[in-house]
């Protein structure tokens, strides 16, 4: 058990060493994405009607990001059931991975916004997937999943990118 603690330890100290990321980093991108988020035109609507409590999300999802970028074991949940029946398809998901991109760019130094991005952008890729499941669509590979009961979430006339195969 010991061993499994310290080898989880020695992890988490490699990956911070190679990427400065640290719980304050985490803690900075999470506060800044997230405010960016509520006051978002297309992201904020969503977020505010389905989250009750901002002080619990935000510690939910430093300890998220904790465990997907440092591999720290932190977070216990199940994020693919709280999105799968949100009002969100590609656009929303496109452009969710456009604001942290930026947040994360700006808040963060090269290597560990390439360290989170690159997470965000698998993480998001499932999500969508799970979204567009329990939705009945059957996508194939790379296609994206657009609802057409949605309207177009973007003024700026952004539309889904095609995943590659
Ligand atoms: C279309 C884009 C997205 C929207 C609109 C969205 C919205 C939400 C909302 C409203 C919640 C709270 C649900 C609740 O507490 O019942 C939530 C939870 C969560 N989201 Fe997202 N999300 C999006 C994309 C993402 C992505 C790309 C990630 C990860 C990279 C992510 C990670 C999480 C996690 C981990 C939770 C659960 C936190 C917990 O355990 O309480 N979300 N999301």
């Amino acid at each position: 058990m010991e061993d499994v603690a310290e080898r989880r330890a020695q992890i988490v100290a490699e990956i911070m060493a190679a990427t400065g990321i640290d719980d304050a980093m985490i803690a900075r991108l999470v506060d800044a994405f997230y405010a960016r988020v509520r006051e978002d035109a297309v992201l904020g609507p969503v977020f505010n009607t389905h989250v009750a409590d901002w002080d619990i999300h935000l510690a939910q999802m430093r300890l998220f990001w904790s465990s997907v970028a440092l591999m720290s074991g932190r977070y216990h949940g199940r994020p693919m059931p709280k999105h799968m029946n949100l009002p969100v398809d590609a656009r929303h998901f496109d452009h969710w991975l456009r604001l942290f991109e930026s947040v994360a760019r700006e808040v963060c130094p090269p290597a560990a916004a390439e360290h989170f991005l690159e997470r965000a952008r698998r993480i998001a890729e499932n999500l969508e997937y799970g979204v567009a499941v329990s939705n009945g669509a059957e996508l194939v590979r790379g296609e994206r999943f657009i609802n057409p009961h949605l309207p177009s979430p973007d003024a700026d006339g952004h539309t889904a990118q095609q995943l590659p195969c």
